[in-house]
């Protein structure tokens, strides 16, 4: 079970690290890890376990992020129409993209660092997503909203891109371009 001390934070170098292609059919360690990273997301969203073993909530987990270099992420999270998104994207890309971009109004955060980065975070508003699934299914995905944000978090993730890469330095909250803002609940 991934606990967050197996969660590397920020200054670690695996995250400015680029993770390599995974070859198939995967080890079984590799599928292992996968498994175990999507159960980290489903067990820090449940009270009771987050709770018992001090999880902080998240949504996505790249493998950079547990100290590994496989090319993969895992996402749990609701879409817009309350549908639950739940996988693990195996050797992601983004195909094709919006012109438009989005943000979150609240800016980001992440699961590997332990402070508060203010800032908009520019991320595209649609993308069309290709990826392998554990069993080696190829995967064709148009995403908007927050699912589209956060896949995009945890591709930066696998490219060794940390989200206030992406913040304006000079002012974080410079207006973005052709962008619809996302209001988080
Ligand atoms: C770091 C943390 C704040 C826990 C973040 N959760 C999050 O953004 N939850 C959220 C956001 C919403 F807009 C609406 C809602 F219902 C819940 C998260 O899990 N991650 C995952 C991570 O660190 N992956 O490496 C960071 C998010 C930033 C943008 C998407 C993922
Ligand atoms: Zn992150």
């Amino acid at each position: 079970m991934i606990l967050m001390d197996d969660i590397v934070r920020e200054g670690h170098p695996t995250l400015r690290l680029k993770a390599e292609e995974i070859k198939f059919p995967l080890t079984a360690e590799v599928k292992q890890l996968a498994e175990d990273m999507l159960q980290y997301l489903i067990n820090s969203q449940d009270p009771e376990i987050a709770e018992k073993y001090q999880l902080r909530s998240g949504i996505g987990l790249a493998a950079n992020q547990v100290n590994s270099l496989h090319r993969m992420f895992a996402l749990h999270l609701p879409d817009e129409n309350g549908e639950q998104l739940s996988f693990v994207a195996i050797n992601p890309k983004i195909v094709s993209h919006s012109v438009e971009s989005t943000f979150l109004t609240g800016g980001e955060g992440c699961l590997s660092v332990d402070r508060n980065v203010p800032g908009y975070v520019p991320r595209y508003a649609r993308i069309t997503v290709k990826f392998k699934t554990v069993d080696g299914e190829e995967k064709k995905m148009r995403l908007k909203g927050l699912p589209a944000i956060a896949f995009q978090h945890e591709l930066d993730h696998l490219n060794g891109v940390m989200f206030y890469d992406r913040i304006n330095e000079s002012n974080p909250y410079a207006d973005i371009p052709n962008a619809i803002p996302y209001e988080r609940d």
